[in-house]
Formats: C-alpha cells, sequence, structure tokens
C-alpha cells in the first residue's frame, strides 16, 4: 500500500453511507478511500473491509445471492474487517439465537453472539464507553445500541491470535433490559468492543456519532496490520 489505503463497507443493506461519510471525514497522512462493496470486482480492491449495522440475516441473504458470501469468508480469513452491530453478528463464529432458517457467518472471530441480546428497538441506550487504544482514551466514547448483539462466550482457540477486550459496559449502565442482572465484572456480557489481530468487532454504532475515533482507530489496523496488538 503506497499512502492509500481503500476500505470497502459492504454496502447491502443497513448502515453503510453513514460509514463512508465517516471514513471520508478522516485525516490521515494516509489517503483514505471508501468503497461501497456490492461485486466481487469490488472487494478485490479492498485493503479492509468494514461490515455494516442493519439485520444480519438479510445482509447475509444478499450476500449469497450476489455470489459474496464465500468470496468475504475468503477474504476475513486474511484482511482486515470491522464489523458493527449486524456486522459483528456476521463476524462472530457462532450465534445462539439464530433467526428461524439459520444464520451464514464469516466465522471471522472466535466468540459466541446473541441477536437482540439488549431486548428490541425501544430498548436502544447509549452508554460512556472508555476505549482502549482510541486516541484520547480518556475521553468516553459515546456507544449507541440499537437491538444490538451481546457477547455471551470468548472461545478459546490456540491457533488463533487472542483476543483483546478494548471496550466494557460500565457496571452502571447495564441496561434493565438484560435478560439476568450483570453484577460480575467478569461477565461477558459487558465485553461490546473487541480486536482478534485484524478483525474488530463493535456491538454498537461508531458510525452514528460524529466521533471518527473508530474509524481512525480501523485504518490504522488496515494500514499497519497488528500495529494495536
Ligand atoms: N442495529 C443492528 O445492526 C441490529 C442487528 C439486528 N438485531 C440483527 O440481528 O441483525
Amino acid at each position: 500500500m503506497q499512502g492509500k489505503a481503500v476500505i470497502g463497507i459492504l454496502a447491502l443493506q443497513g448502515a453503510f453511507v453513514e460509514h463512508e461519510t465517516a471514513l471520508r471525514k478522516i485525516s490521515s497522512q494516509i489517503k483514505v478511500c471508501p468503497l461501497l462493496v456490492r461485486t466481487l470486482d469490488d472487494l478485490a480492491k479492498c485493503d479492509g473491509l468494514i461490515v455494516p449495522g442493519g439485520e444480519s440475516t438479510t445482509i447475509a441473504l444478499l450476500a449469497n445471492l450476489a455470489g459474496l458470501l464465500q468470496p468475504l469468508r475468503e477474504f476475513t480469513k486474511t484482511k482486515p474487517v470491522w464489523g458493527t452491530c449486524a456486522g459483528a453478528i456476521l463476524l462472530a463464529e457462532a450465534v445462539e439465537n439464530p433467526k428461524k432458517g439459520g444464520q451464514e457467518l464469516l466465522n471471522g472471530m472466535t466468540l459466541t453472539v446473541a441477536r437482540n441480546g439488549w431486548g428490541p428497538q425501544v430498548d436502544s441506550f447509549e452508554a460512556p464507553l472508555i476505549v482502549e487504544g482510541l486516541q484520547d482514551p480518556h475521553n468516553a466514547f459515546t456507544g449507541i445500541f440499537i437491538r444490538a448483539p451481546v457477547i455471551t462466550a470468548i472461545n478459546s482457540s490456540p491457533d488463533q491470535p487472542p483476543m483483546r477486550v478494548i471496550a466494557r459496559l460500565p457496571l452502571g449502565v447495564v441496561p434493565k433490559s438484560a435478560s439476568t442482572p450483570i453484577d460480575n465484572e467478569d461477565d461477558p456480557r459487558r465485553i461490546v468492543a473487541v480486536q482478534q489481530g485484524n478483525h474488530l468487532l463493535t456491538t454498537f454504532h461508531p458510525e452514528l456519532t460524529k466521533d471518527g475515533r473508530f474509524h481512525e482507530y480501523f485504518v490504522r489496523m488496515c494500514v499497519v496490520p497488528f500495529l494495536s496488538c
């Protein structure tokens, strides 16, 4: 890569335009070129890929129809991929409660999620998150959770890079909609942002804020793989 990073955004359904807008606002020494990905040719141009929030079953269905599902899995094996919300579900290796008919996954990170883990749309909430590795890390990042998945297990895998938890929900703001109370510091449901090798997962929507620090973080991952490991 010579001073230019092509960051793809899977543009089949969901909040892909918001990611594109956020990437366009990044000022860095590297020229960031966002690319909406709908075809194999688009995917082949990307140095990294964002899988946006939306509806995970619909995104998987449309990817399958576009002949992109298997190529996306291959891409995920070697390239940086960031999944937000529905995209986080797709990036996981297992879903506890798939929709009837099943859920295709990209199998990029060794963790298990539960869809809609904090309840329906009306239980959407915001939480101040301290995120390790962001610029100005003591300045909380506003996590916006909309029918967000919950991480229910981090699965060990000796042949995969270590799982690095970079943000947890503060205990005080765990939503009332949690199926059982979260009073244990180590409850995996508190984990809301995690990096494993060149994969990044956020169960919330950084693209819906004006704060570009997560997009900068991912661009850094694409430019210098494993920089922040
Ligand atoms: N905001 C979102 O991306 C919601 C994700 C949605 N609940 C799903 O299962 O795909």
